[in-house]
């Protein structure tokens, strides 16, 4: 398309690129200008092209501080456990047991098993990091976090535990717990990842649940038999360690595309 002629052009298209001045004194109109001029309102923070930004920081966020960390396991498990509950003393002996096998632990570094598992990694001199998300009643990372990384967003966050963990180690828990579980496992069952141990710990816990699987979904032909080994259940902290680092021998190989 050839460009408009004659006068009726408007005065901003005649102008050069850049220090534009307008004839009617209207004053500079620069994406500079604009950049600097004071808002009258706040509201476009709260439009969805600001969370867009707002969400790709996150990500950039995650990426700068945990690039680094090198081989870890993210480790889940109810936030309500009690300091005085045998699933905790399991989850002290899993991030111990991490650290001397040579990994970090990643946890939501919240209350509960996530503690638990971030004040065993800590006491035993490693790398215990945290992976906070904002909720309506304010909780803050727990104290046993060495290396904190704050989110918003759940899908932000959930990212983080995948990318930068060789596998999973899965306490007791409740639904944050069930949905951090089965959405690694769905990333395996569906090649997006391979090669990502994902440990339950506490059988009288978590057989009723595969029970159910196995029974109900497999025995419909919602999921296939062979999905049921992409978990492995077992008794104690030891064991839960040692599956997860066999099960990390090699490279984790993401699916192309
Ligand atoms: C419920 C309470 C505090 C919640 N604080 C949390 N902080 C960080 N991460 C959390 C929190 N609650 C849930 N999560 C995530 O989900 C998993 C635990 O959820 P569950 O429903 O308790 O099983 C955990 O792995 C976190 O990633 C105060 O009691």
């Amino acid at each position: 398309m050839s460009a408009p002629t004659g006068s009726s052009r408007p005065i901003r298209s005649e102008l050069r690129r850049f220090g534009i001045w307008r004839k009617n004194g209207a004053g500079l109109d620069t994406a500079d200008a604009r950049l600097l001029e004071t808002p009258h309102s706040s509201d476009f923070t709260h439009t969805d092209p600001w969370r867009v930004m707002r969400i790709q920081s996150e990500f950039v966020q995650g990426f700068d501080a945990l690039a680094e960390i090198g081989p870890a396991i993210s480790v889940f498990g109810s936030a309500r456990t009690k300091p005085d509950s045998p699933y905790y003393a399991a989850g002290v002996d899993v991030g111990r047991l991490l650290v001397e096998a040579g990994v970090a632990v990643i946890t939501g570094g919240g209350p509960g098993s996530m503690e638990a598992a971030n004040r065993g990694a800590s006491e035993a001199g490693g790398l215990s990091i945290g992976l906070g998300i904002e909720l309506p009643f304010e909780q803050g990372m727990n104290e046993w976090v060495g290396l904190g990384v704050d989110f918003r967003y759940f899908f932000a966050r959930k990212t983080m535990f995948v990318k930068y963990a060789q596998g999973f180690i899965v306490l007791p828990g409740g639904l944050g717990t069930l949905d951090e579980l089965f959405e690694a496992m769905v990333l395996v069952q569906t090649s997006k990842v391979s090669q990502f141990p994902i440990v339950l710990l506490g059988k009288t816990f978590w057989s009723p649940l595969m029970d159910w699987v196995r029974d109900v979904m497999v025995e419909q032909g919602l999921v296939s038999a062979g999905d049921l080994d992409i978990v492995q259940l077992v008794d104690t902290a030891e064991e839960a360690v040692q599956r997860v680092m066999e099960g990390k021998a090699g490279t984790r190989v993401a699916a192309k595309g």
